[in-house]
């Protein structure tokens, strides 16, 4: 699904309203009538007070509109109406006047009015900036903001929670509503998945307000959000006659005194990401471990404690590179060695990345579609430090365009970005924040490559699986007990995901993993 800027989506708006020969009132009044429904279905006239507050543009003109349907089909309601500007829209105009002639009559909000009382029990509809928002709100109704937000009650936004930005942080983090759930009209917004601004949404979902397909197909947009649909795609089934030199080989290098575990993880992601064959190559410390743990990877040693060369006579598919490695001198001079004379993909992670990161020189040595993963601190010394993340989505960008690999940004919503265009993953979930789940990726990632897979197909997919193979095995330990160990087990459960048929829902709207 594509996530859209404010301006593509205004678009969008204006090529509709012409296309399908429709009014904007008549625009806004689906995207009410969406609303509408999903709470009815949801409440079922439960006698709950819903308190609206509404702005005065197009988002507060859809809060007057549902409060409409709402007092129609009986709900106990209060509207408000925030006056932070005098240039109200003709649609909400048109929409308080239908309003007013039910004889319903919004109490009206300026710097001066009280602060309505909000029960815990009730709920509040969040209606007063949609994406129109392009300054900070005033202190006043950031006072509203803030009392809505301490209140208790269960805040269902429209659109987007009001005081958030579409394409920016905001500058003041408490003129922002928190929302419970946002009902965002056709599209996600990318702030809804960035660490910074993710925060104000803690559950989202599209309603479909018929903005125009062939509009939105063809529009070229900078981010893309992935779900089963995305990476159904480019799913590779596997065929009768191959064999397990189909698959590939990848070689997984890495290791160092008391980090061998890590190895041990990614070279098992590695098999159970389908790789035909893994080798592990390690510091003789690690040879009688690896060979202990994992019967189906081979072992190539280089060194004792630590590898002090890259050099092995064989011919691997893709080599996943840097895990439990360390910093010793004679690996950074090994690794410089090696990514002289190598041509092949690289999967580059951990101290492969440290190391980089502090030999800049050496980054010229990376062959094109590799693929970096780095968490936020080794991130931040591979593309250097950022104000907020929207410059460090731009820091990224422009690393992977000058450098043409692949880089996936690690975190709640995982974005692999490549050419210039990032993709958001929308599986995984707090557990998966422990030790060696980055190893797990690295492996997933090295051994879907391993069969074939593209560097961005390999990227999107692996940590799309990585996300699900938390989400399933998490079912099972919770967030607190779950472990990498958990994570790679469940690599097979869900590639089976893949092919299971959806439940049926209530409503066609996509739902955040
Ligand atoms: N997507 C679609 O197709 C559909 C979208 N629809 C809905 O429309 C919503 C967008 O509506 P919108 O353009 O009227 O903007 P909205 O957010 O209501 O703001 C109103 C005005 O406030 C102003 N303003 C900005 N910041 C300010 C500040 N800090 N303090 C004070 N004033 C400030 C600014 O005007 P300005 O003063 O800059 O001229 C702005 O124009 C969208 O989110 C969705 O809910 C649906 O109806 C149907 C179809
Ligand atoms: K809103």
């Amino acid at each position: 699904m594509k996530v859209f800027t404010a301006a593509q989506i205004y678009k969008a708006d204006t090529f509709t309203i012409e296309k399908q020969q429709i009014t904007s009132d008549a625009l806004m009044e689906r995207a009410a009538t969406q609303i509408f429904n999903w709470m009815h279905v949801r409440m079922q006239g439960a006698p709950v007070k819903i308190h609206l507050f509404c702005g005065i543009g197009n988002n507060g003109g859809d809060g007057i509109a549902l409060a409409r349907h709402l007092f129609e089909h009986g709900y106990d309601i209060a509207v408000y109406v925030v006056k932070y500007s005098d240039k109200r829209s003709k649609d909400f105009l048109t929409n308080l006047d239908r309003l007013k002639d039910r004889k319903i009559w919004p109490i009206y909000m300026d710097a001066d009015s009280d602060l309505p009382e909000i029960h815990p029990n009730d709920i509040i509809v969040d209606a007063i900036f949609g994406i129109g928002l392009n300054r900070t709100p005033d202190a006043w109704v950031a006072k509203i903001i803030q009392h809505l937000n301490t209140s208790k009650a269960f805040i269902l936004s429209v659109d987007i929670p009001s005081g958030l930005f579409t394409d920016s942080v905001p500058e003041d983090k408490e003129a922002v509503i928190k929302a419970n759930y946002v009902l965002s009209f056709q599209v996600p917004k990318l702030v809804f998945f960035l660490p910074e601004t993710g925060i104000y949404v803690e559950q989202w979902e599209v309603l479909d307000i018929g903005l125009d397909a062939e509009f939105l197909m063809n529009e070229k947009t900078d981010f893309e959000l992935i779900s089963k649909n995305e990476v159904l795609q480019f799913y590779r089934p596997r065929t009768k006659y191959s064999h397990k030199g189909t698959y590939g080989h990848a070689l997984i290098v890495g290791g160092s005194y008391g980090k061998m575990g890590a190895v041990i993880l990614t070279s098992r992601a590695a098999l159970k990401a389908g790789s035909g064959l893994v080798t592990a190559y390690v510091p003789e410390c690690g040879y009688a471990i690896l060979q202990t743990a994992i019967p189906e990877v081979m072992v190539l040693t280089n060194g004792k404690e630590a590898i002090e060369a890259i050099e092995f006579d064989m011919k691997p598919t893709v080599i996943g590179l840097g895990i439990g490695m360390g910093i010793h001198d004679k690996t950074v001079k090994a690794l410089e060695h090696f990514l002289k004379a190598n041509k092949l993909p690289l999967v580059l992670d951990a101290d492969a990345l440290n190391i980089l990161s502090k030999n800049q020189d050496q980054m010229d040595f990376i062959p094109e579609n590799s693929i970096l993963t780095p968490h936020p601190k080794e991130l931040e010394r591979l593309v250097g430090k950022w104000k907020d993340d929207f410059e460090k989505l731009e820091k990224v960008r422009q690393f992977t365009d000058k450098r043409k690999v692949v880089i996936v940004v690690k975190g709640a919503h995982t974005i692999t970005f490549f050419e210039g265009r990032g993709y958001i993953n929308t599986t995984g979930n707090p557990g998966m924040a422990t030790a060696g789940s980055g190893d797990a990726l690295t492996g997933i990632i090295t051994g879907l490559i391993a069969q074939g897979y593209s560097s961005l197909q390999a990227a999107i997919f692996g940590v799309y699986i990585h996300g699900k193979s938390g989400d399933i095995s998490v079912e099972n330990t919770g967030y607190q007990a779950l472990i990498a160990s958990d994570i790679i087990e469940g690599i097979g459960s869900a590639f089976l995901d893949l092919f299971k048929v959806p439940e049926e829902r209530p409503d066609t709207s996509e739902k955040d993993g």
